[in-house]
């Protein structure tokens, strides 16, 4: 038997405050409540499931440098506003060579001209954004059942 997809759910600075902060742009469902949605989807996958968040950028490029040598085959990133300025996460996703998605809870096309770019967009997989908490769960399916197992 193959061993199980291994996710890796991202979230970046501010994202803590998820439930509490601007609620009317990013809704009222907590952090918390978002990533044992996720696990519970995963795991009805049989897939293995992490996920770290921090407000660190250094932070966050070392978990995604952890993930490769941990085997990980898929990542979700919600990479918050390093998504508009982090060559960084960008360097550190690529040199790992680990296919993400990128999720945004709102949709920053609609919002302030500075949240227009993205440092990943280009390479992502695939980009998940304006579907609020809930984009948190098809992303993590995706990867579950169309991400394949990596060659390690
Ligand atoms: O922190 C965030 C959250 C965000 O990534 C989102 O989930 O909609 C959008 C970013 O522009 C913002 O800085």
């Amino acid at each position: 038997m193959s061993s199980p997809i291994s996710v890796l759910l991202i979230n970046g600075p501010n994202l803590n405050l998820l439930g509490t902060r601007e609620p009317h742009i990013y809704g009222y469902e907590t952090l918390q409540n978002v990533v044992d949605n996720a696990e519970k989807i995963a795991k009805e996958q049989d897939a293995v499931f992490t996920a770290f968040q921090s407000s660190h950028e250094g932070a966050i490029v070392d978990r995604i440098h952890q993930a490769k040598k941990d085997g990980v085959d898929g990542i979700v990133i919600n990479p918050g506003a390093y998504t508009h300025t982090s060559v960084a996460i960008r360097d550190a996703l690529l040199g790992v060579e680990i296919p993400f998605i990128e999720l945004h809870v709102s949709n920053p096309h609609t919002r302030e001209e500075f949240r227009h770019k993205s440092f990943l967009v280009d390479k992502a997989v695939a980009v998940i954004a304006g579907f609020g908490t809930k984009g948190y769960e098809y992303a993590i399916l995706h990867v579950c059942t169309q991400f394949k197992k990596r060659q390690q």
